[in-house]
C-alpha cells in the first residue's frame, strides 16, 4: 500500500506511523483514517513487530478532524455513513499502541491519542475539545474516554469551555503517563516500546485485553476475566521461559508462543 498522508517505518520490532499533512497541522480527514488504520493492521500482523507508536509533527500530532471536509455534511450524510465509525478500526489493534504526542493534540486530534493505549507527551503538548466553538461537541470519543481519563469535572470543563491542558495538567489528571523534552519525544516513545516488544507478544496482548476489559465491564467481571486470562497464561511456553529464566537468574528469551 502506498501511503500519502503517513509516513510508515519500523525500528527493530517497533512500528511507528507519522501523521504528514504539515499544512494543515495533521488534521484528521478520511484519507488519513484509512491510511492511519490500514498501516495499524498491517503492523498488527507483522510477527516480527511488538509495539506500534504514533506520533506527529513537533507543532501538532494532530489539530483535529479537518474541518473544512466536514463542514457542509448533511445530518443524513454523517448518519449514513456512519461519519467516524471507521476509527473503531483502530480499537481493534491488538498490540500497545503508543501516542507520542508533541504540540496540539485537539479535538479527534486528543481522541486518536486517547484511542491509544497510553500517550507520552511533550513539554510542548497541548490537548484539548475544543468543538464546542465550532458549535458542536466531540464526535470521536471525546466526552466519554476524557471522562474516564481525567474524571467529570475536568472533562465538562475541558469540553464545555473549550479550553486546553497543558502536559504538566495532563500528566497530573492522569491523562498522559509521562512527559519529556520535545526533543527526545519520537525516541523516547520508541524505546518505551521497543521495551514492550521484547516481552512475550501473546502475554503483552492479554494484559492490554484485560487492561481494556476495566473500561468495559463492572469491577466483579473485570476480575474474573483478568483470573481466567492469568490461568491461561500457563499454556504459554513463554511463561514457562519467563519464570525459568527468572529462577536460574538469567535474562529471558520468548519466542511468542
Ligand atoms: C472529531 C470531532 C468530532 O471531535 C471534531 C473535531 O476534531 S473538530 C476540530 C477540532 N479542532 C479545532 O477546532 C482546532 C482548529 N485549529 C486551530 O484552532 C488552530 O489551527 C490552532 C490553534 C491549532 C493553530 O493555530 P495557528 O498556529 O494559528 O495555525 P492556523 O493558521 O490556524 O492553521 C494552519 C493551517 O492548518 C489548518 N487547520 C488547522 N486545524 C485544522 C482542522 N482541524 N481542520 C482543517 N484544517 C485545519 C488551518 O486552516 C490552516 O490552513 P490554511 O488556512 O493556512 O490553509
Amino acid at each position: 500500500m502506498t501511503y500519502e498522508t503517513i509516513i510508515v517505518e519500523t525500528r527493530s520490532k517497533v512500528g511507528l506511523v507519522t501523521l504528514n499533512r504539515p499544512k494543515a497541522l495533521n488534521a484528521l480527514n478520511s484519507q488519513v483514517l484509512g491510511e492511519i488504520v490500514a498501516a495499524l493492521q498491517a503492523f498488527d500482523a507483522n510477527m516480527e513487530l511488538g509495539a506500534i507508536v504514533i506520533t506527529g509533527s513537533e507543532k501538532a500530532f494532530a489539530a483535529g478532524a479537518d474541518i473544512k471536509e466536514m463542514q457542509s455534511k448533511s445530518y443524513v450524510e454523517a448518519y449514513l455513513e456512519d461519519f467516524f465509525v471507521g476509527w473503531e478500526g483502530l480499537t481493534r489493534i491488538r498490540k500497545p499502541i503508543i501516542a507520542a504526542v508533541s504540540g496540539y493534540a485537539l479535538g479527534g486530534g486528543c481522541e486518536l491519542a486517547m484511542m491509544c493505549d497510553f500517550i507520552i507527551a511533550s513539554d510542548n503538548a497541548k490537548f484539548g475539545q475544543p468543538e464546542i466553538t465550532l458549535g458542536v461537541m466531540p464526535g470521536m470519543g471525546g466526552s466519554q474516554r476524557l471522562t474516564r481519563f481525567v474524571g467529570k469535572s475536568k472533562a465538562m470543563d475541558m469540553c464545555l469551555t473549550g479550553r486546553m491542558m497543558d502536559a504538566a495538567e495532563a500528566e497530573r489528571s492522569g491523562l498522559v503517563s509521562r512527559v519529556v523534552p520535545a526533543a527526545d519525544l519520537v525516541e523516547e516513545a520508541i524505546k518505551a516500546a521497543a521495551k514492550i516488544a521484547d516481552f512475550s507478544i501473546p502475554a503483552v496482548m492479554m494484559t492490554k485485553e484485560a487492561v481494556n476489559r476495566s473500561y468495559e465491564t463492572t469491577l466483579a467481571e473485570g476480575l474474573r476475566f483478568e483470573r481466567r486470562v492469568f490461568h491461561a497464561m500457563f499454556a504459554l511456553d513463554d511463561q514457562k521461559e519467563g519464570m525459568a529464566a527468572f529462577a536460574e537468574k538469567r535474562p529471558a528469551s520468548f519466542r511468542n508462543r
